[in-house]
């Protein structure tokens, strides 16, 4: 029954109308408002022409409208930088919050202006935040009022490392490398020049250097989960494909026949997390559609390895994962709503 009704705020953008698809489809979680910016005052069904219905005839709000009192949950789904005055005025109306931007994810100040290059407006917020990273975080996700949902990237890319950080096999004594790929839904709904058709199409370009934002969030977290002080040397890329993400991580290390039984160890029994046989490596088309992590690992010697990880970065990369994190928030089971399977065989 469907009975914990729910905002999206940045309803308009990719990852909120994604939030839309599940939670349309999610059996205890219901809409009950949506907030946009440019667009707040049309009905959705203009704005998305994707949603029919009940949905598409739902008037979109003001970002920084007034909730309806009986809302429960709030997530926003707003780019960084305006997400943190919404996710205040929720928690002050009393509701709970899954942020998908990057506003409440590092532990201090210094790190987010690092990483941001501005000042936050809400840091008494950033001790009670907990990273929403699933798999790692169940306890203190039980009993959250505020969840900063991880990084696409971040996600992908701290998921097979933590387990084998903490079982102590990988060198860092220097910085891993880590190449990334992403869809260009990964970069947002609103027009920019560099999005347009002609200049992904037939392309894949390099962005983000000398140091991507995500760096920041990886180190913070790779040390947050497993204790361990790591550098990243992080090189994001955009592909010509509507979604999906694949990183690739250059490790070195020891005994590195044990690594998959490590990861085994970890996520054997994990809903969205599938390991693959020893030197099968993952696709984006494997997990589209899906919120599911695939992880392959390739031996290249005793101490030398590859590591291709890939998610669909608006579910484990964001909607999916917030759900996730949401169902856990109001003691659901933390599947519920969401899909295991990709969309293609
Ligand atoms: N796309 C992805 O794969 C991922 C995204 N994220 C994060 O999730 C958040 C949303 O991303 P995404 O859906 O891609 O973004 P989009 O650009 O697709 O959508 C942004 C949404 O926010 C609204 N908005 C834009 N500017 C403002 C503003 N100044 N104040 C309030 N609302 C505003 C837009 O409303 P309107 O259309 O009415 O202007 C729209 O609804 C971002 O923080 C992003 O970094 C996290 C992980 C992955
Ligand atoms: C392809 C592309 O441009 N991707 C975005 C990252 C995706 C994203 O939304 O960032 P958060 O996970 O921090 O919210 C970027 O590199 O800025």
């Amino acid at each position: 029954m469907k009975n914990i009704p729910v905002a999206i705020l940045g309803a308009t953008g990719y990852t909120g109308a994604e939030l839309i698809r599940l939670i349309e489809a999610h059996p205890h979680f219901e809409v009950a408002h949506l907030g946009a910016h440019s667009q707040a005052g049309k009905l959705a069904g203009e704005v998305l022409p994707g949603v029919s219905g009940r949905i598409a005839a739902m008037t979109l709000a003001a970002a920084d409208a007034t909730l309806p009192l009986n809302v429960e949950l709030v997530f926003t789904a707003l780019p960084h930088g305006a997400a943190a005055g919404s996710v205040f005025s929720a928690l002050e109306a009393g509701k709970k919050v899954v942020d998908l931007s990057a506003d409440f994810r590092h532990k201090t100040h210094a790190v987010y202006r690092a990483a941001y290059q501005a000042d936050h407006p809400h840091p008494e917020l950033f001790d009670e935040a907990v990273y929403g990273l699933t798999e790692h975080a169940r306890d203190q996700l039980a009993s959250a009022r505020l969840v900063a949902n991880p990084g696409c990237y971040p996600t992908s890319v701290l998921l097979p490392l933590i387990p084998l950080l903490k079982a102590g096999v990988i060198d860092t004594s220097s910085s891993i490398i880590i190449d990334s790929k992403s869809g260009a839904s990964g970069a947002g709904r609103s027009a920019k020049t560099d999005l347009l058709y002609c200049e992904l199409n037939e392309s894949v370009k390099a962005y983000g250097l000398p140091r991507h934002r995500h760096a920041w969030e990886m180190e913070e977290w790779a040390l947050g989960f497993a204790g361990s002080e790591t550098k990243v040397r992080f090189v994001p890329h955009i592909l010509p494909m509507n979604r999906g993400m694949l990183s690739t991580l250059h490790l070195s290390g020891n005994s590195s026949e044990s690594w998959l039984d490590i990861l085994q160890q970890a996520y054997g029994d994990e809903p969205f997390i599938k390991l693959l046989p020893q030197g099968t490596l993952p696709s984006t088309a494997g997990i589209s559609g899906s919120n599911r992590c695939d992880i392959g690992i390739s031996l290249l010697s005793e101490t030398e390895v590859v590591i291709v990880s890939c998610i669909d970065n608006l579910l484990k990369g964001a909607a999916g994962q917030a759900i996730q994190n949401a169902n856990l928030m109001f003691g659901l089971d933390e599947t519920e709503g969401l899909a295991t399977h990709a969309l293609w065989p």
